[in-house]
């Protein structure tokens, strides 16, 4: 058997449920579906969009072909009029960051949520025309998670009425920025306000970079990109930049004055509006990467599961086919809960999403009650589905064997394009360390405040402190309430824990840097909670199609049990399991992997994503591998000739021991 066409088209026949509803399911609506189906259909076709050669692409001929691609981008979005919403999914299946990410994601949204009325009048409708274009310069070589360390300065000049932006030090000197390096016209630039010598903070400008004209940098301003990124193509069709200010002014009114203003005079008036609200782009973004992660989780678990059931090794008898790897219980223990993961983190995504929109309307009307939570939740499940889909999809590389390092397999290159996600818009760790602080507060403040949103069952702090889990048999674990009971039970111990024992510093602050691992494990149990939860919230709506919500209870306990098995340490060290409950909690997972099984290839089709997205020869829909990757490989340039060149110069030589008289 030389492909796995055969091998697909009998898994499809043993779905337990209907595919077409569970691709609705997934998408959220059915016209979800089939606005995300119609666009991803439109950039497959389109040749323009093509990407497999993108790895073997030379730095500036990737960067060129990408500034190309968004331009026919932009060109359909025009001529086919496309709403937002589609042009953000059609983004989503060029599947290839660039700068209009800045623009669309960073540039807008901070003039949106720190722009005054008239700000926003004035340069949104340049930006959302393309007539300007944006980008987000806020790290910088000396400091990227320390906002309030940034050291450019922004002094107001009182006799010209403008700032003067400056980079006074090498670290000031921006670092990161995408879009910047040789595309952005302008840049929300991050800096220390001055005023008659006195520090105010650190607040966002509206930097001109270049030219509109001929495109070059303005007076005062060095421009460059920062240099190669890790792997081929993946994020380098990104121009990060690297920027200097040499004392640049800009006019007064371009100083984003939502938060706070300066006055002709140069005074700093302070309005209601919290300074957090600063921040108010990066809790925008962090729940665009929360909800990327599953679509970025999801084809890695499509290419390793269809490839799973096509690769065979071992067990022949009598020259009869080998066992599927799929079918091995150690394969099925590695992959399934990355695919129960995927459609986890669909969920919580969506479920952010609503978080998010809500807090939006609220800030507008000068609500600020729920930002602190959302913050938390934004900062924590960024944190949470970045470091597992990261670690999901270097999982899958090896769920392939040696072909998952080939590029054609499309997983070297999804995983070097996703893991900055890690670091990017808050390094992980640092995120966690700003749950932890909202979770020590909301501990400390048991005694008399209700919790409320996300960590509301620590209301039942006394009931989760001391009754345990009542589970007697494996089936038992196959209860919504015993398993969120669990979760909330662990994660309300461990942070209690945590306040016990910070209470014991004199100073809180030493207290929190000396406790921080386990403050940010107990951030990390507190945030499963949370994703456990809106899972279970998901299961309680309706749910159409034969079998599909049947298959998602399944999908359900396997991500719960598996966590659960994975920090047996913590459910067993807080007292609420017995060793005995946790080894019942991975019995039931066997029993659970066994009922995914029949249904994996059908579960992992019900993504919908095309060939072109997954850009992968062992992922292919039609299960076609080994024809596919034997012409791939004879396909590639280096394969042109027989005689690659420097043989005839540096090898013969060595062959026929003249070594010492080759020219090299
Ligand atoms: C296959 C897929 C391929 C590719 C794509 C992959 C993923 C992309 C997916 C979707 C992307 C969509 C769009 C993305 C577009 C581009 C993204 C690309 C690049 C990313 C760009 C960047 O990285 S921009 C730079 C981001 N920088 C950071 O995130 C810095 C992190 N640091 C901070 O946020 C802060 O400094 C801090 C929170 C760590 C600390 O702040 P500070 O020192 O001021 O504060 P305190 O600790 O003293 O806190 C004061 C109080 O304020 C609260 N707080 C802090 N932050 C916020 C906030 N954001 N909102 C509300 N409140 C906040 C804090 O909790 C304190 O509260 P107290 O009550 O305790 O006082
Ligand atoms: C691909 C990519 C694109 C980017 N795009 C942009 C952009 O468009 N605009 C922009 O402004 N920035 C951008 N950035 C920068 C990015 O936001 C920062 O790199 C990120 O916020 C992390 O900051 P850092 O680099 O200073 O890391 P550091 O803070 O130096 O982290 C180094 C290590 O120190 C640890 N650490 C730091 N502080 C603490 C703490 N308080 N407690 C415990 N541990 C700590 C971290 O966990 C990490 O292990 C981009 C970065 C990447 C990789």
């Amino acid at each position: 058997m030389e492909g796995g066409v055969d091998y697909l088209i009998d898994e499809r026949k043993k779905a337990q449920f209907d595919v077409e509803a569970m691709k609705v399911a997934w998408a959220g609506s059915r016209q979800a579906f089939e606005l995300s189906d119609r666009i991803a259909k439109l950039v497959a076709n389109d040749p323009i969009f093509e990407k497999f050669s993108r790895p073997m692409l030379g730095r500036k001929e990737l960067f060129k072909n990408s500034l190309r691609k968004v331009a026919h981008a932009w060109k359909l979005i025009i001529d086919l009029r496309l709403s937002e919403e589609e042009a953000k999914l059609l983004r989503h299946y060029i599947d290839e960051p660039a700068y209009t990410d800045l623009q669309w994601e960073m540039f807008i949204p901070a003039i949106e949520g720190q722009g005054t009325e008239e700000q926003k009048r004035k340069w949104l409708p340049l930006a959302r025309k393309m007539q300007v274009i944006g980008s987000y310069a806020q790290t910088e070589l000396g400091h990227g998670s320390n906002v309030q360390g940034l050291e450019t300065t922004a002094t107001f000049d009182p006799q010209t009425d403008e700032f003067v932006i400056h980079s006074p030090t090498l670290t000031s000197s921006k670092w990161w920025p995408g879009g910047t390096a040789k595309v952005s016209t302008h840049a929300i630039v991050y800096a220390r306000l001055i005023l008659d010598g006195q520090f105010h903070g650190v607040h966002g400008f509206i930097v001109q970079l270049r030219n509109l004209e001929n495109h070059t940098p303005l007076p005062g301003i060095t421009v460059g990109d920062i240099g190669m990124k890790f792997g081929n193509g993946a994020y380098n069709t990104m121009d990060n930049g690297v920027i200097r200010f040499n004392h640049v002014h800009i006019p007064r009114n371009q100083m984003l004055m939502r938060v706070s203003q300066v006055t002709r005079e140069g005074k700093f008036v302070q309005s209601d509006v919290p300074r957090q609200l600063l921040y108010g782009t990066m809790v925008y973004v962090r729940q665009k990467i929360v909800a990327d992660a599953s679509k970025a989780l999801s084809r890695a678990v499509c290419i390793a599961t269809r490839y799973s059931a096509v690769r065979r090794q071992f067990g022949s008898r009598n020259g009869g086919p080998e066992i599927q790897v799929i079918d091995y219980k150690t394969q099925q223990s590695r992959l399934f809960p990355l695919l129960a993961s995927a459609y986890a983190f669909r969920f919580v995504g969506e479920w952010l999403k609503w978080l998010y929109t809500d807090v939006k309307q609220r800030l507008e009307a000068n609500d600020f009650s729920t930002l602190p939570e959302a913050h938390a939740c934004t900062a924590g499940l960024k944190s949470l589905t970045t470091s597992a889909t990261a670690d999901g999809i270097e999982e899958c590389r090896k769920l392939c064997g040696g072909h998952g390092y080939l590029v054609s397999s499309g997983i070297p290159e999804l995983f070097a394009t996703y893991v900055p996600a890690c670091t990017f818009e808050g390094d992980n760790v640092v995120m966690m360390l700003q749950v932890a602080r909202f979770l020590v507060k909301t501990v400390s403040e048991l005694g008399y405040k209700q919790p409320v949103g996300t960590t509301a069952y620590m209301r039942r702090v006394t009931a989760l402190m001391q009754s345990n889990c009542a589970v007697r048999t494996a089936e038992e674990w196959l209860n919504p309430g015993v398993v969120v009971e669990a979760f909330e039970a662990r994660s309300t111990r461990m942070a209690v824990a945590c306040g016990q024992r910070l209470a014991k510093f004199e100073n809180p602050e030493e207290g929190f840097a000396e406790l921080s691992a386990d403050l940010v494990e107990a951030s990390l149990a507190h945030c499963q909670v949370i994703v456990v939860s809106k899972f279970v919230e998901k299961l309680q709506q309706e749910i159409p199609g034969k079998g599909v919500k049947r298959l998602l209870e399944v999908l359900f306990y396997v991500y719960a049990l598996f966590l659960l098995h994975k920090h047996q340490g913590d459910f067993l060290a807080t007292g609420y399991l017995t060793p005995k409950q946790a080894s019942l909690a991975n019995d039931q997972l066997r029993i659970l992997y066994s009922k995914v099984r029949p249904n994996a290839i059908a579960l992992v089709d019900s993504f919908n994503h095309t060939d072109h997205l997954l850009s992968s020869i062992l992922g292919r829909y039609d299960g076609n591998v080994y024809p596919k990757l034997y012409e791939a490989a004879f396909n590639d340039p280096f394969n042109d000739s027989d005689i690659a060149d420097g043989i005839h110069q540096y090898v013969q030589p060595m062959l026929r021991q003249e070594l010492h008289s080759a020219k090299l």
